[in-house]
């Protein structure tokens, strides 16, 4: 099978199936950056202050992710990404479970499938893929059939299950962390009110070898966007492409072995009274010689729990979330937090 069969339709007229040492490399103009390093062993609640105030994003080493664990789930994911097109989408549909498949676009309705972009969006396509997995959901979905395909998705299932345990584990230790250098009262259930497990998502992504290029010669892979949640973390492999905004400029951010990447999202800028900033970012990929695999974790408060600050009117995250699909849906893009804000011409 060629590799384009994978992918869906719409990428394969951008995709170049030829032989990658034909693919001319790409002039890499942007800037490389050295994000904070946090220890999860060794916590330092002054770097991680730093950290969250003046990047909105760091490193997360030693922080007790089996390396095989994560090997495992990075080779399943590779085999079911790179099933024939039909097959991945006809076996994500038969299955009957709250995991879904998706492709052009990050932005999902709660079902996890592809919102449909409206304003000068939308056509502009995101040359990535992926599976959306809500954990919570998890232990439910059961297979129905021993074919191989089904086999394989059941293992898939079981790995997310294990790597969604550690990695909310850290989701929780590092937000109590957070927590504490805002001085935020987590007492009785506010906690688990801020950042509630159960909202816990996994999207195991997948970037293809090589794409039509813009006019700086670079791919599109994810576009310029905020995680709407209080934590992000991805898992990325060696490939790169992942960028960051720092002032005004984009700033390339190297893939380092065994390490996590967290970014603190909107929740957690509207929590921290904006001190601490949900950071800008994208990827690009500029090895076009090979796919891009990313696995990202995302976590909410509660949906009804209500979020107060200083600089935005009252909202719960059902309330956030409602407004970004309807500005997906008729702007194409996210307005996110300025919608709150009760000085923004935006506010409704
Ligand atoms: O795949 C990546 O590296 C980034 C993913 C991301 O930013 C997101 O899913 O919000
Ligand atoms: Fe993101």
């Amino acid at each position: 099978m060629s590799i384009s069969a994978s992918y869906p339709p719409a990428f394969r007229r951008m995709i170049n199936d030829g032989d990658p040492k034909d693919i001319e490399p790409v002039l890499d103009k942007d800037k490389d950056i050295h994000i904070p390093v946090i220890d999860l062993e060794r916590l330092n609640k002054e770097i991680l202050r730093e950290a969250c105030k003046e990047w909105g994003i760091f490193r997360l080493e030693n922080h007790g992710v089996p390396l095989e664990l994560t090997s495992q789930l990075q080779e399943i994911s590779e085999s079911l990404l790179s099933l024939p097109f039909e097959e991945k989408r006809e076996l994500f549909a038969a299955v009957n479970s709250p995991l879904s498949y998706f492709w052009g676009t990050p932005a999902l309705n709660r079902s996890g499938d592809a919102l449909k972009r409206g304003g000068t969006q939308a056509s502009n396509v995101n040359m990535l893929e992926g599976f959306n997995v809500p954990l919570s959901k998890l232990p439910a979905s059961t297979c129905c059939d021993d074919g191989a395909q089904h086999s394989k998705l059941e293992s898939f299932r079981v790995l997310i299950e294990e790597y969604g345990k550690h990695i909310t584990r850290i989701a929780v230790s590092l937000f109590e962390a957070i927590a504490q250098t805002l001085n935020l009262d987590l007492s009785g259930d506010r906690r688990s009110e801020l950042l509630s497990e159960s909202t816990g998502i996994i999207r195991v992504y997948r970037y293809p070898r090589s794409s039509s290029v813009d006019a700086a010669g670079e791919a599109l892979g994810m576009e310029v966007h905020t995680d709407s949640s209080v934590i992000s973390i991805l898992k990325e492999d060696e490939t790169g492409g992942l960028e960051i905004m720092k002032g005004e400029e984009w700033f390339r951010v190297k893939p380092v072995a065994n390490t996590l990447i967290i970014n603190l999202g909107d929740m957690m800028q509207a929590i921290s009274d904006d001190e601490y900033k949900s950071v800008k970012h994208r990827v690009k990929k500029k090895d076009m010689t090979r796919e891009r695999h990313s696995v990202g974790y995302f976590v909410f408060p509660e949906r009804d729990c209500v979020i107060k600050s200083s600089n935005y009117k009252p909202f719960t995250y059902s309330e956030f979330e409602a407004q970004v699909q309807v500005d997906v849906q008729a702007l194409g893009t996210k307005v996110g937090l300025p919608r709150f804000h009760p000085k923004s011409p935006l506010f409704l």
